[in-house]
Formats: structure tokens, C-alpha cells, sequence
């Protein structure tokens, strides 16, 4: 594909006895929101993570044309996949400024104060806390300072690990619609892991739905946003059947 950003070819991940990913493969086009969905343990994250070079993995990586399979972590960020780890796992200690800073620690001042500016302006919430220490704020407020972060260096690929774990519904809604708007505005490439298919639905214009490590089936914009759809994917999660939606692209 020409217009292709990310294409993952028969990537598995292994911890330590056996794969707990087993040679999934799936790819995206620049501009847009695609999202991995699944119950708790299914593989999402393992992915996500070795798609960023965090995990060592066997297969293909290859990100703007470029076999990126063998790069560190490091060097793939630098590349700009950014992956952003679940609201948590802000830096605590240091302040909500400190941790935007560390996103943008290699881009000169200039540019690190226009993108500061544009993080602010979607995420105001922070924007009025920006001395306090980053484990003092709420946990939608971690979040969005989390993907704040990411979005302070510049992705051309954004991973998002489960944007809304461990969020109020309503706190949920508020980081999927400042999403959105980042969506529309930035034209972000970004790459989800989510257990909510409703938060991902609202989201993405593609969804693979991932069981036991296996890629079980994928859904597109439409059936993303159907009753038919969401059934088949919760179907797919509990594993009542093997074949969502349409065939899984190649
Ligand atoms: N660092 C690790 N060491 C050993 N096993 C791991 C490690 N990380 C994940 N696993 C195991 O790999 C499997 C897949 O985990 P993974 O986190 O990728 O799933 P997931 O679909 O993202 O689930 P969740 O939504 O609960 O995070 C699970 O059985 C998990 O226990």
C-alpha cells in the first residue's frame, strides 16, 4: 500500500515458556485511528509494546517504508513511533511542566513552546495545574497529561495503551473527545489498545479484535459503529466465534 504508515507482518512476542502474541499482522494508513480490542490479557498490549520496540519480538515492523523491525526503541521513537503508557505512568515526582518538557527534550525551544501551546489548548485541565506534582493530579488528568506528553515530541504514530483504564465514564468521554479533536485538527496517526469498545468505536475507522494472541477478526468503520458489530466483537472477545465482520485484510 503506497498511503501505508505502519504494516506489521507476522509479528510474535514471547515472555518466556510460550507466545503470548502469535504472528499478527495488520496495517494502517497515515492520518488515521485504527484500534486493537480485547479482554484482559488477549495480547493487545504485548503488541503495542513490541510494535514500539519495548518487547523483543520476532517479525516485521515496517513504519513509513522503512523495515524498522531491528531498530532499538530509541531510534524508533526518534522515527516517531511514540508509544504512551497508560495515565499512570506519568513521572509522580516531577511537575505537570517537567513532564511535558521530558516529551519535547530534543527539539529546540522554539518548537518545544508551540507544541507546549497546542498540548495546553487541548487539554486545559492541565494547563491550570502546571506546577503541581503529576501524582497529585486526578486520573483523567494523569491521562491527558500522559498523552500530552506524547504529543510534545512531534508523533508521526501514536500508540495509545488503554487510554481509558481505570476511568470514571465520564472522564472516559472527555479524553476520547479531546482525542477526537487532536484527530481532526493534527491529523494524527494513532494506534489503540482498548478493552472499552465504545470509547475505541467512537475513534477508530478500523478494530482488530485480538483472543488468546490471535488476530480473530477485524471490523471496519461501519460495522466499529453498528449493534451487529459491537455483538460480533464481543462474540469475538469471548471467543463464540472466529470470524468478525469481514475477512481480516492482508
Ligand atoms: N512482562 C511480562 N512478563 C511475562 N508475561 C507477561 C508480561 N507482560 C504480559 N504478559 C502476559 O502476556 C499475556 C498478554 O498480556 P498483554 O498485557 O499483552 O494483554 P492485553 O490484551 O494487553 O491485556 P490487558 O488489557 O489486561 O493489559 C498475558 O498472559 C500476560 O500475563
Amino acid at each position: 500500500m503506497s498511503d501505508s504508515l505502519l504494516q506489521v507482518e507476522g509479528l510474535s512476542v514471547r515472555y518466556g515458556a510460550g507466545p503470548v502474541v502469535h504472528g499478527v499482522s495488520l496495517g494502517m494508513a497515515a492520518g488515521t485511528v485504527a484500534a486493537l480490542l480485547g479482554a484482559n490479557g488477549a495480547g493487545k498490549s504485548s503488541t503495542l509494546r513490541a510494535i514500539a520496540g519495548l518487547e523483543p519480538s520476532q517479525g516485521r515492523v515496517v513504519f513509513e517504508g522503512q523495515d524498522v523491525s531491528r531498530l532499538s526503541t530509541a531510534a524508533r521513537f526518534k522515527a516517531g513511533i511514540v508509544y504512551v503508557p497508560e495515565g499512570r505512568a506519568i513521572v509522580a515526582d516531577l511537575s505537570v511542566s517537567e513532564n511535558l518538557t521530558l516529551g519535547s527534550y530534543f527539539v529546540d525551544a522554539g518548537t518545544r513552546a508551540s507544541r507546549r501551546r497546542m498540548v495546553l489548548d487541548f487539554f486545559p485541565e492541565i494547563a491550570n495545574r502546571l506546577n503541581a506534582p503529576a501524582g497529585l493530579l486526578s486520573g483523567g488528568e494523569q491521562q491527558m497529561l500522559a498523552i500530552g506528553r506524547g504529543l510534545m515530541s512531534g508523533p508521526r504514530l501514536l500508540l495509545l495503551d488503554e487510554p481509558s483504564l481505570g476511568l470514571a465514564p465520564l472522564l472516559v468521554a472527555r479524553v476520547y473527545e479531546r482525542l477526537a479533536l487532536i484527530q481532526q485538527q493534527q491529523k494524527l496517526s494513532a494506534l489503540l489498545v482498548e478493552q472499552s469498545f465504545h470509547a475505541a468505536a467512537k475513534l477508530a475507522t478500523q478494530a482488530w479484535v485480538m483472543r488468546h494472541g490471535h488476530i480473530v477478526g477485524w471490523l471496519d468503520a461501519l460495522a466499529l459503529r453498528s449493534r451487529e458489530g459491537r455483538q460480533q466483537a464481543i462474540d469475538a472477545y469471548l471467543g463464540a466465534r472466529q470470524d468478525t465482520n469481514t475477512a481480516v485484510p492482508a
